[in-house]
């Protein structure tokens, strides 16, 4: 099924946008998407809509949000034309790129959207739409005049080197561009580090290897500094990867930028094997952390399996969405639970987690139990000491729930000899991150950052390049950073995962008093 929406004459199902709605070749073109310039408001730069969290109200760039015919919504991205009149554009060089000649279409149609949900229903509106990600007819960079630089932040992903190859690659293969700077060790790298220079040959085998090779970090966003420093360099091409946090850094160095007048895009590429960041489907990572994950559930299994009661407990990544275990179970069949920070669950009583053990036990003999990070907080609090820390950059610490589980488990049943059980912990947190990333998210990697070279070399700014239903987008930061994407515990995926493992939902947790009667 084909889910870009393409307004042209061939269409069926998608009226072609308004005129004035389709950014046409030429700078003026974009211009005329501001909000005065537009007839009947078919262009709303929405002022209902929610402001980016950060950044001087007067100054705060509103959404630039399409609307259409029944019920379509465009939810556009800013252009360097926005704010900078009179830009002068350029034919794109990939026009005379061989690797492009035999591609029958190969620039992206202005017109071309993709919507946020498939499943519709007859009647129901079109529903909300992101610009298409790819190539464009025209440019707003020469070649020579690019000053790109590439920055990670945040925890390590597998992938981000190839991430950062494509970029580098991408804007030299395929626009010419030679200047490229690497920013050391995240946010605080521009104002505190020395740059590195980026070329095809000094990238050319990093996405062999897990980890960046730019370094990373948490913490250090001092907005003033950063775009000082983008600034003073000249930097004209911002390239951000990184997970939630940071997209929400980028979007305010965008509204600086743009307060300042300064022609330079920010692009965001989503970074998360937790698939936190709301809108995409996945982040590049993903699946090869769950792939990763795979060896350490399979060790569990080994283990359970060899002993009497055995008990294989594996803990994942998943500070606050248990995407990771809960793909990872999906993906196993070996797991008996999988318990998720969405999911909260209870130990004690009927429908409890000792209860299902027990029960499993009895049944099998072992048992495999699969957590996230994040899962069962709410009951550490109750029990532990909070330690009511942060990470430098504002994230809450958790108490490892791994161990704590663990001990709580051989507690419960060592209780008067209840039953004789062996517990293996296997903590795999930071190996299912530190790899370099499989063959599938290389291919993601290396689409997402072409996409993000095209959209930068077209003026688009203020976005996050990613894969909506399958199809690259250029994503307005607001829609990014906007809230957390979870497990949505009464949506379908979920309701597969408990009819896959047999778990208890824990849904019904029994009153204090029914307890103590039971
Ligand atoms: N609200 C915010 N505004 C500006 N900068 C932020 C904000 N939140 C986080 N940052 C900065 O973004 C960078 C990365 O943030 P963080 O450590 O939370 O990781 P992340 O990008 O969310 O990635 P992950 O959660 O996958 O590790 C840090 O330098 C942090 O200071
Ligand atoms: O120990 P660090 O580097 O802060 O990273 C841990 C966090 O990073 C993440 O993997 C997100 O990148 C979370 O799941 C986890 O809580
Ligand atoms: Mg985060």
């Amino acid at each position: 099924m084909d889910v870009v929406c393409n307004g042209g004459s061939n269409s069926v199902a998608f009226s072609k946008l308004p005129a004035s709605a389709s950014p046409a070749p030429a700078a003026s073109d974009h211009k005329n998407q501001s909000s005065s310039s537009l007839p009947n408001g078919v262009i709303n730069q929405v002022s209902s809509k929610k402001k980016l969290s950060m950044g001087s109200t007067n100054d705060t760039p509103q959404p630039k949000i399409v609307h259409g015919e029944l019920g379509y919504v465009l939810e556009d991205v800013p252009h360097l034309t926005d704010y900078i009149p009179n830009l002068p554009n350029y034919t794109n060089p990939l026009q005379d790129n061989p690797a492009y000649a035999a591609v029958r279409q190969y620039f992206v149609d202005d017109d071309d959207t993709v919507p946020l949900k498939v499943v519709v229903h007859a009647n129901g509106p079109r529903g909300i739409h992101f610009r298409r990600a790819g190539p464009r007819q025209k440019v707003y960079f020469q070649s020579d005049e690019v000053n790109a630089c590439i920055v990670t932040c945040g925890g390590l992903c597998p992938g981000l080197n190839t991430v950062i190859r494509e970029i580098v690659c991408g804007l030299n293969y395929m626009y010419g561009v030679k200047s490229v700077l690497g920013i050391d060790g995240g946010y605080r790298g521009f104002y505190s580090r020395n740059t590195i220079s980026l070329t095809p040959k000094v990238v050319n085998d990093i996405h062999k290897r897990g980890g960046t090779i730019l370094g990373t970090s948490r913490g250090g966003y001092e907005l003033k500094k950063i775009v000082d420093s983008i600034q003073d360099r000249g930097i004209n091409q911002v390239y951000i990867i990184g997970g939630d946090g940071t997209q929400k850094g980028a979007a305010v160095i965008y509204e600086e930028v743009r307060r300042r007048g300064l022609k330079a895009t920010v692009v965001g590429v989503p970074k998360t094997i937790d698939n936190d960041i709301p809108v995409i489907d996945r982040s590049f990572g993903f699946d090869t952390a769950v792939e990763e994950a795979q060896r350490a559930i399979n060790a569990a299994h080994v283990e359970a399996t060899s002993i009497e009661n055995g008990i294989g407990l594996v803990k994942l990544m998943g500070r606050n969405s248990g995407f990771i275990a809960m793909h990872a179970t999906l993906a196993s069949r070996d797991v008996d639970c999988c318990l998720i920070p969405e999911s909260p669950f209870y130990l004690e009583g009927p429908g409890g987690l000792y209860e299902y053990i027990e029960k499993r036990l009895k049944e099998q003999g072992h048992m495999v139990i699969v957590i996230a990070e994040g899962a069962g907080q709410e009951i550490l609090s109750q029990r532990l000491q909070s330690i009511d820390q942060k990470d430098a950059s504002g994230n809450k610490v958790f108490h490892d729930v791994g161990l704590w589980i663990s001990q709580s488990i051989k507690d419960y049943f060592g209780k008067e000899q209840r039953m004789a059980i062996n517990l293996k912990y296997i903590d795999p947190t930071y190996m299912i991150r530190a790899i370099p990333s499989n063959a599938a998210d290389n291919v993601q990697c290396t689409l997402l950052a072409q996409c993000a070279v095209h959209g930068a070399m077209a003026g688009y700014t203020g976005h996050t390049v990613g894969l909506v239903n399958t199809r690259h987008c250029y994503i307005p930061f607001n829609r990014i950073i906007e809230k957390q994407n979870q497990v949505v515990i009464t949506d379908r995926m979920w309701a597969r995962l408990l009819s896959s493992t047999n778990q208890p939902s824990f849904l019904e947790k029994p009153s204090k008093d029914a307890e103590k009667e039971g």
